[in-house]
């Protein structure tokens, strides 16, 4: 049944494709030729250890006017405290902060293959032809970084996107367009049913939002991670169409989706998989092909959603799939269609760093390091670069934050709308440019909250 109602979702979406043709409604982009063409297996300047251009992805310096309104945009434990910034001389001193807060998990953003490639097609093209894809935006440089992030992937094809974000957009409206595409009359849709965890990303809970505005697309929320949920309500779902989708490490918690037990479930129900790989992809895997790959699952996903902007250093989102859904996100995708697309020299920084994060596999082995490290040093039971240290209230993170900005740190407290009120929390994200010294550096400053928080997991793991 299951795998009968896998290959349906490619009758259904040859059957989109084909309504699509005849109504003379297919697109597909006819890339630019930009000479010299550049090369897929470009060949790229990699090191086997961090060079000084590293720290550069993680220090970053405030002028002291800049630092003091942070400081006092957020409250401080005491009068007397704010009263002493006031009359620091930190507004004349530029001030070093060390970033715990990017999403350049490797550094790739300022190494100099990446810098190269940028500027030697700046020169070349300057930004390229402004245009979106279906114009003439589309050149051989975006077509080869499709190819090469489609083999990132293992999948046959890939489509650029403006950003991450636009990239959610782009395959909600085209799944969205399904229905009315399939439906003899219009009035007698095929209903989608989306599965969506709890805390997936806002540009999947607004693509949804979308979704659901333009179709009978019908929205079923899970618990986050909570297969048994899931499951039953896949179960108890009369609709034959369904897609579940989640992040495959989640942004703000920093934990992994159960993506063996989602694959053991899509054969069971047969549903379309699909993960926003944002934050996985170079980061997890042996080739850095993301979280599919780390789970030994790439080919049972079947849409992998992604960014440029995190691990990859540069720009943009892409998402890496089939030919046909590639088909019919060009044709109804309506944030890949509607906007313009990545400018040449962004396209070919990306298309180094790629090849630089597949082949310097010390960059994967070091961020992974660090987060040994920084669990060794806090106790805390972490499981990726991304760390939630959950303080409570909204006065309580800001008044961490700040205390760790004026201890040289940056690192964000994340408040509600972006997770739920009293779960405010500091957002650490480490780097594969941070040092071991990094991390102990900011686990002793971190060590009120680190060791409250390990009473209260003592405390909660007794219950
Ligand atoms: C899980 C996830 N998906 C998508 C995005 C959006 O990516 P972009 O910044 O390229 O729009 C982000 C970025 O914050 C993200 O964390």
């Amino acid at each position: 049944m299951s795998q009968l109602q896998l290959s349906q979702w490619d009758s259904w979406v040859d059957r989109a494709l084909s309504q699509l043709a005849s109504k003379r409604l297919l697109r597909s982009a006819r890339p630019i030729s930009l000479s010299p063409t550049p090369d897929l297996d470009v060949d790229v300047q990699t090191f086997d250890r961090p060079g000084p251009w590293d720290r550069s992805s993680v220090q970053v310096a405030l002028d002291g006017p800049t630092f003091r309104q942070w400081l006092s945009d957020l409250p401080s434990a005491s009068d007397a405290d704010a009263d002493a910034d006031s009359n620091s001389d930190s507004d004349t001193n530029p001030q070093k902060l060390l970033l715990f807060s990017g999403n350049d998990y490797l550094g790739l953003s300022s190494h100099p293959a990446v810098s190269q490639a940028a500027s030697k097609a700046a020169q070349a093209h300057g930004m390229g032809p402004r245009g979106s894809a279906l114009i003439s935006g589309y050149t051989n440089y975006h077509a080869l970084l499709e190819l090469s992030l489609a083999r990132l992937k293992q999948k046959d094809h890939c489509i650029l996107c403006p950003t991450g974000f636009a990239a959610n957009m782009a395959f909600l409206t085209a799944l969205a367009s399904i229905p009315s595409l399939l439906s003899p009359t219009p009035s007698a849709p095929h209903p989608i049913a989306i599965f969506s965890d709890q805390l997936n990303h806002a540009s999947i809970i607004d693509g949804i939002r979308l979704a659901e505005r333009q179709s009978h697309a019908k929205l079923f929320v899970y618990r986050h991670s909570d297969m048994l949920h899931l499951h039953s309500l896949l179960s108890t779902c009369s609709i034959t169409m369904k897609v579940v989708i989640t992040d495959s490490l989640f942004s703000m918690d920093g934990d992994f989706a159960p993506l063996t037990q989602l694959v053991e479930l899509r054969k069971k129900h047969g549903f379309l998989l699909a993960i926003d790989d944002a934050h996985a992809t170079l980061v997890c895997g042996e080739n850095g092909g993301g979280a599919g790959e780390y789970f030994g699952c790439e080919k049972d996903i079947d849409i992998c959603i992604g960014t440029l902007s995190k691990a990859v250093g540069c720009h943009g989102g892409f998402i890496a799939t089939s030919k046909r859904w590639k088909s019919l996100i060009q044709s109804r995708g309506r944030s890949f269609i509607f906007s313009t697309t990545i400018p040449v020299p962004v396209v070919a920084a990306s298309l180094a760093a790629i090849s630089v994060g597949r082949r310097e596999r010390w960059r994967r082995r070091a961020i992974w390091r660090r987060v040994q490290d920084f669990y060794s040093l806090s106790g805390l039971p972490i499981s990726s670069p991304i760390i939630s240290i959950i303080v409570g209230t909204e006065e309580a993170a800001l008044s961490a934050s700040r205390h760790l900005l004026k201890s040289g740190f940056h690192v964000t407290a994340i408040r509600p709308p972006t997770v739920a009120p009293n779960s405010c929390r500091l957002r650490i994200t480490l780097s594969a440019a941070h040092t071991v010294d990094d991390i102990k550096k900011l686990v002793a400053t971190l060590s009120p909250w680190i060791t409250t928080l390990n009473s209260n997991l003592l405390e909660f793991s007794k219950l």
